[in-house]
């Protein structure tokens, strides 16, 4: 399960456990999985804070006392809780290091234990910690980060510039957005989900995807299936000199066997797109009959994407009018179609179906009057913040892309890998996204459900193809084998 703060307060107060009781059964779990780590008998120095997080350093430091030479040293001064001042007590007193003494103990230990802030560090690092922190990431030594890397914010992902990097981050008993957002960060090599055996019950609002929920929402064909009963969805994009994104587009639809697909494109690249491609039915339309063409398409859909390798198409503006206006059925926004907005997001306002805005962190930046910046820094309060301004679905793609909704509900995707960073991938995403949009009944799941088989299938592809030389091309054989192992 997936918690911020608020949520893990929430499942701590229904637990039935006193706060004590709980660090307890935190430091009980850190220690024993430090122990399968840590060389026996080597020196460890614990740096403490003076919330829970130090508390929970506490109670390791008392566990791990005769099997290693521990010492600990608290950085912020005396515990400030009730339950970090009992642990405090328990410490033997020769256990305990002056900071004043701190730099010496530092060069002696093997290995450091990072219990100086939990998850309730926000906002920058004084600068007496962040040149104690820059020491210990430069000392080389191993560091071991209790709940998260000091200096780093659970709810936001935002890391400090000198925040701890640590070789593993014990994660307790939930991952935080802050274990999610790895790729981003980079502040641990490793990340270890250390169950305390609390109630999972309540509410999250952030989403996860796997292999088994992929399949478990899945829509499968019925024995009495027919072409439309899945759904028909509509694809317009393209424009000459960019018949690959319309074509890339269909592909990433084929690949999750839309048995119903319509591709509108302009006339002059409707022959190499209608020579490659046999089961959508086309609709290619020109200067004059852009209207005629698409309005009834529109109607008929169950899903639309545009904008993907359009920047050349002809009433490209009026054709985003056209679609928001009109549509009841989720819209899939890319590239031209992003660009479109700049400036203009305005027209968001009069949509009356689910929209879907799939940028990179540069389209981004342009619609929402943000420098890149202030996005990468905190990209899923970006991404939120848009997400309910607009009353609109966000996927800003990225190393973990986000998905963030209206209503505030988050996914953060954790499959893909560098291979993906080509031109091109991002057109497959949306020819995915707006099938699956046109199959799944639920928007926001059938659009995380894209977003993980997007990334899900190139790490599948690398292990067979190179990651340089990766073909998107072979989306469709590497998802037939994944129905196949389902059943499907
Ligand atoms: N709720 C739970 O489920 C459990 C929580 N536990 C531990 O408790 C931790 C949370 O503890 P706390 O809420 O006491 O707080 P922390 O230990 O995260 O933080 C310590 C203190 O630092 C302050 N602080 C925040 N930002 C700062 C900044 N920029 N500069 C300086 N100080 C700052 C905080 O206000 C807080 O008083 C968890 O991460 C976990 O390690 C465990 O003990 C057991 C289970």
């Amino acid at each position: 399960m997936i918690q911020d703060k608020e949520g893990m307060i929430r499942i701590e107060q229904s637990s039935g456990k006193t706060p004590g009781r709980l660090m307890e059964i935190a430091g009980k779990a850190v220690s024993e999985a430090l122990g399968k780590v840590l060389r026996e008998g080597s020196s460890i120095l614990i740096l403490a804070g003076n919330g829970n997080n130090g508390g929970d350093g506490a109670v390791v430091c008392r566990m791990l006392a005769g099997r290693f030479s521990v010492q600990i040293a608290y950085v912020c001064g005396e515990p400030k809780t009730r339950e970090a001042r009992a642990a405090y007590r328990k410490v033997d007193p020769a256990c305990i290091v002056s900071v004043n003494d701190l730099s010496e103990a530092l060069r002696h230990a093997d290995a450091i234990i990072d219990a100086v802030y939990g998850f309730s560090f926000h906002g920058p690092l004084d600068p007496e910690m962040k040149k104690l922190f820059r020491a210990v990431n430069n000392s080389g030594k191993p560091v071991y980060s209790i709940d998260l890397n000091s200096g780093c914010e659970a709810d936001t992902g935002h890391c400090d510039s000198d925040a701890v990097r640590s070789k593993i981050t014990y994660a307790l008993d939930c991952y935080k957005p802050f274990h999610l957002l790895r790729k981003d960060h980079q502040k641990f090599q490793q990340c270890e989900l250390l169950s305390l055996g609390l109630p999972h019950e309540g509410p999250s609002r952030y989403r996860e995807m796997d292999e088994d929920l992929f399949f478990a929402n899945f829509p499968k064909k019925s024995e009495t299936a027919y072409k439309g009963s899945l759904g028909k969805a509509l694809l317009i994009s393209g424009c000459y000199g960019m018949a690959g994104a319309a074509g890339l587009n269909i592909l990433g639809a084929e690949t999750v066997g839309i048995p119903y697909l319509h591709a509108a494109m302009p006339e002059e690249i409707y022959a190499p797109l209608a020579s490659r491609f046999l089961t959508p039915v086309m609709h290619p339309f020109g200067h004059e009959s852009w209207y005629e063409v698409l309005e009834p398409l529109i109607h008929q859909a169950t899903a639309i994407g545009f904008g993907s390798g359009a920047v050349y198409m002809d009433h490209k503006s009026q054709i985003l009018d056209l679609i928001l206006q009109n549509s009841k059925v989720p819209v899939v926004l890319d590239a031209e179609a992003l660009r479109l907005l700049q400036h203009n997001t305005y027209i968001l306002r009069f949509a009356g179906a689910p929209v879907i805005l799939t940028p990179h962190i540069g389209e981004f930046s342009a619609i929402s009057n943000l420098p890149e910046d202030a996005i990468r820094d905190n990209r899923l309060k970006t991404a939120l913040d848009f997400a309910s301004d607009y009353k609109v679905i966000v996927v800003l793609k990225g190393p973990n892309t986000i998905v963030a909704s209206p209503s505030g509900e988050v996914y953060i995707n954790q499959t893909g890998n560098q291979a993906l960073s080509q031109a091109g991938s991002g057109d497959v995403l949306t020819g995915m996204m707006t099938a699956m949009l046109a199959m799944t009944r639920d928007v926001f799941t059938a659009v995380c459900m894209a977003v993980w088989l997007h990334g899900y299938l190139a790490e599948l592809g690398t292990k067979n193809h190179s990651m340089q030389n990766f073909r998107l091309e072979t989306y469709p054989e590497l998802m037939d084998e994944l129905f196949r192992k389902h059943g499907l």
